[in-house]
């Protein structure tokens, strides 16, 4: 069997849940940049990236933030399981002090957000009787604001660290996220037992 594992936030719970599992993981640990363990049915990749790998099959399994999947969910994976960790907010956050996209939404009808979650973004704005132009940026979504690009961001807080290190403020909770097991459908059938057995390690922890 071969598990898709995230790298950044979510790689290291992932690899303490690998151990519970009896996987040997110390080369994962003791290498930065190698990318696929063939002995330890491994591989590693951006964590957006893991929806990709397992729908395709190249990874029979694999653990991934409940935002990628909610952002892709035309994906055709089966979530199996919540593991728990990883947990983290998507927000609506604008520049402290008078809300820049409230006086947009005021003023003209439509505010610009910037956000790596264009669809959750539109959806949520539609939602709640908004008016949006989304901007898509890749990352470090926190400075869209402060340069004037846009009036607001939708995008991940956990600890708060960086809305605070960069004077913004949480306006709404959109929704909560941590990390799934997730597995392509056609492993599922044909790994049924061994997928399982994980699953049942997994939840018992
Ligand atoms: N503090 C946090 N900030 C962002 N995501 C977090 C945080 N804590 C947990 N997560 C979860 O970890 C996942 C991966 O986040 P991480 O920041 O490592 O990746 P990324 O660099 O945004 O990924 P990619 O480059 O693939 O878009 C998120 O999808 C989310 O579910
Ligand atoms: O609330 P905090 O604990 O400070 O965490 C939130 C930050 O972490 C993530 O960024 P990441 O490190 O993945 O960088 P990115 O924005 O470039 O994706 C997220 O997009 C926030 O920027």
């Amino acid at each position: 069997m071969r598990i898709a594992v995230p790298r950044g936030a979510l790689m290291k719970d992932t690899l303490e849940r690998l151990d519970l599992l009896g996987i040997d993981t110390t080369e994962v640990r003791a290498n930065d940049r190698k990318l696929l363990f063939e002995d330890a049915g491994l591989i590693t990749m951006r964590p957006s990236d893991v929806p990709t790998y397992v729908e395709a099959g190249a990874a029979d399994i694999g653990v991934v933030g409940k935002d990628v999947l909610a952002e892709h969910p035309e994906r055709n994976v089966y979530e199996l399981l919540d593991l728990g960790f990883g947990r983290c907010r998507m927000v609506f956050a604008t520049v402290e002090g008078e809300d820049p996209a409230a006086e947009a939404l005021r003023r003209l009808g439509i505010m610009r957000i910037a956000t790596k979650y264009p669809n959750m973004a539109s959806a949520y704005f539609e939602k709640t009787g908004r008016q949006v132009e989304i901007v898509e940026v890749k990352g470090s979504v926190e400075l869209a604001p402060l340069t004037g690009m846009v009036h607001g961001i939708v995008d991940l807080t956990a600890t708060g660290t960086t809305l605070r290190e960069n004077g913004l403020v949480i306006r709404e909770e959109i929704s909560v996220a941590t990390a799934r097991l997730i597995a392509n459908p056609v492993s599922y059938r044909v790994k049924a037992a061994e997928i399982d057995a994980v699953v049942e390690k997994l939840r018992a922890r």
